[in-house]
Order: C-alpha cells, then structure tokens, then sequence
C-alpha cells in the first residue's frame, strides 16, 4: 500500500516529513509513504515580516487543498505553525513525541543572551520573542529577520546580527544543534504554542490511514499540546501575536503556562494553571479565559489596532 505524504519543499519540512516516511515504514513494513511536494504561500513570501503579511495558516492552506482534493493522504507540520480551526474534514491529533520546544540563541561570537553587549541587534521576525526580550534586555535593537534556518543562519554569519533567535527543535532536527550558544529558559522566553511538536493531518474519514498514523502518537507530548491549543483556540490567535503557551507534567498534573504581551515588551501578562492530565483541553480553556479577563483582551485588542 502506497500513502502520499504532502510536505512543503524547505529543508526542515523535508527533514521532517522524511522521519515519518521512516518511521511508518519500519512498523508497516507494506506500507510506502511517497513525498509529494507542495508550495505554501509561507514559502513564497519571505521577504516581509510575517506579522505583516498576515492570515493563519500561510504555511498549511496549500497543502490543505492538496488533502480535501485527494492528492495527497497526510500531512507532516511543525505544530506551531497550524491554526486551532481547521477545514471541515480534516484533522490534525497525531502528535509524535516532542523535540526540544525551547528558543534558542545563536550569537556570533558564543555569547549568552545576558552577555550580549548594549545595544547589539538581534534578529528574529517572531512577536512573541521580540515582546519577551524586550522585558529583559530593553536595549538590545530587535530587527525582523525571516527566510528558511539556513538563510537566517548565513545572515548571522554575514553579520547582519549579533544574535538571532530561532526555535531549538528546527535546529536539532536538521543536526545544526552546534550553532546554538544558549538554549534560553521558559522562565525567559515562553516557548509558542506547539513548539517542537509535530502534528500530521489527514482526512478524518480516511479509517485507514489513521490507523497507521495513530502508532507514531506519543501520549505524553498529545496531552501537552492539547492544552497549549485549548489555549490558543480560546484567544482566537494565529502565531502572528505576542502569545505562548507552554504544558508540562509532573504525575498526573498538568501544569500550564500562558503569555500575552505587547510589541515592545511594556505589558507583559504570564498566568499559569494546574489540574489533571485527564482534560487538558479545560486547562487551556480555563487559562485562556483567565488570562483574557485579567488584561489580555485590552492587550490583544492595542496588538490588533496597531496592524
Ligand atoms: N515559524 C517558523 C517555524 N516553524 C517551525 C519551526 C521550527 C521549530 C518547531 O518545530 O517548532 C520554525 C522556525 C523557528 O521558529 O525558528
């Protein structure tokens, strides 16, 4: 049996999606996956800051299109980048086990974020980092930086920056986990929603294809990011503001951690909530509502009005 895997055609999506091929072949030994290769308009815009290109799902409609017409079984996507509202029929809730969800700094010189002398330029195009590291070093001169890992890397390299940040997981997936010079806490810098996950999409009346998707499903990481997009879905907000969520357990508890800040770091709202591992969508739900009663709503509203 053949099953067509839609991916976009970076490097980190092809790394990715080849894992997969991988590990369902070596369970399903009947089974072959082909990579069938498809432009997103994520990929085609990538000299503009994403905040400004705007809509959910830039990186995900094509491929979207490619599972509803039948072109392809699945999907492979970096969690983070998948909106909580999906097209009718299809559905994302296989969710391998976690990479390392963390940010990371990758500074030129090998400083730490700390280090880094006043006023150097950090790059990175997320408004979630930029809002939190301008709460803890107001200095340093944020500048938009875009464009698939290896493009922001050789931007670094050619010393447009001091320091970029990118997330730890696309680092370690490709084997570049030698760049990074500091791995930067949560307590810091709360990782966005889904951060390090996989999540694979496929057609929800496709009994068989989610049979064999449903064995790379790891418990741990799916009750993890349940929560983190309860969350999200509660604030109705894409990765395009300055949001994050990030789930861990310890037993049978789940501890989740939610932000929602301003641009420029000045409001900054972090809340946390526990309760059982058994409904993590109620932890997310519950936490978004919280948070939004407690400032967030005024701050997103301020957020939305600048675009
Ligand atoms: N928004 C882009 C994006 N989407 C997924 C990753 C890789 C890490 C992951 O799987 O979370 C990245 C790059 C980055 O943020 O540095």
């Amino acid at each position: 049996m053949i099953l067509r895997l839609g991916t976009r055609k970076s490097k980190l999506a092809l790394t990715q999606s080849n894992w997969v091929k991988q590990e369902i072949e070596k369970r399903f030994p009947d089974v072959q996956v082909e990579l069938v290769k498809v432009t997103t308009k994520g990929d085609k815009i990538l000299d503009v800051p994403l905040a400004k290109v705007g809509g959910k799902g830039l990186f995900v409609k094509e491929i979207e299109e490619a599972l509803l017409d039948g072109r392809i079984d699945f999907a492979v996507h970096s969690l983070k980048d998948v909106p909580t509202e999906l097209p009718q029929g299809l559905e994302v809730s296989v969710f391998p086990e976690r990479e390392d969800p963390r940010d990371a700094l990758i500074a030129r010189d090998g400083k730490g974020l700390m280090e880094l002398p006043p006023g150097a330029k950090v790059g990175t195009s997320s408004l979630r980092r930029m809002a939190q590291l301008r709460a803890v070093r107001p200095d340093l001169v944020i500048e938009s930086l875009r464009g698939n890992l290896d493009t922001r890397l050789n931007k670094l390299d050619e010393g447009h920056f001091d320091a970029i940040i990118l997330a730890a997981a696309g680092l370690k997936r490709m084997g570049l986990s030698g760049r990074i010079t500091e791995i930067i806490s949560p307590e810091v810098l709360l990782p966005a929603i889904g951060q390090g996950a996989l999540g694979i999409e496929f057609r929800s009346e496709d009994h068989e294809t989610r049979r064999i998707l449903s064995s790379l499903s790891h418990e741990e990481t799916t009750i993890r990011v349940r929560a983190e997009r309860a969350f999200l879905a509660r604030l109705e907000g894409g990765c395009q503001v300055p949001i994050g969520a990030y789930a861990t357990i310890e037993g049978n508890e789940l501890t989740l951690e939610g932000l929602i800040g301003d641009e420029d770091g000045k409001k900054i709202l972090r809340m946390k909530k526990m309760g059982s591992v058994d409904d993590p969508e109620f932890i997310g739900d519950e936490l978004g509502k919280e948070m939004l009663d407690a400032g967030g709503k005024e701050i997103l509203e301020a957020v939305y009005e600048g675009k």
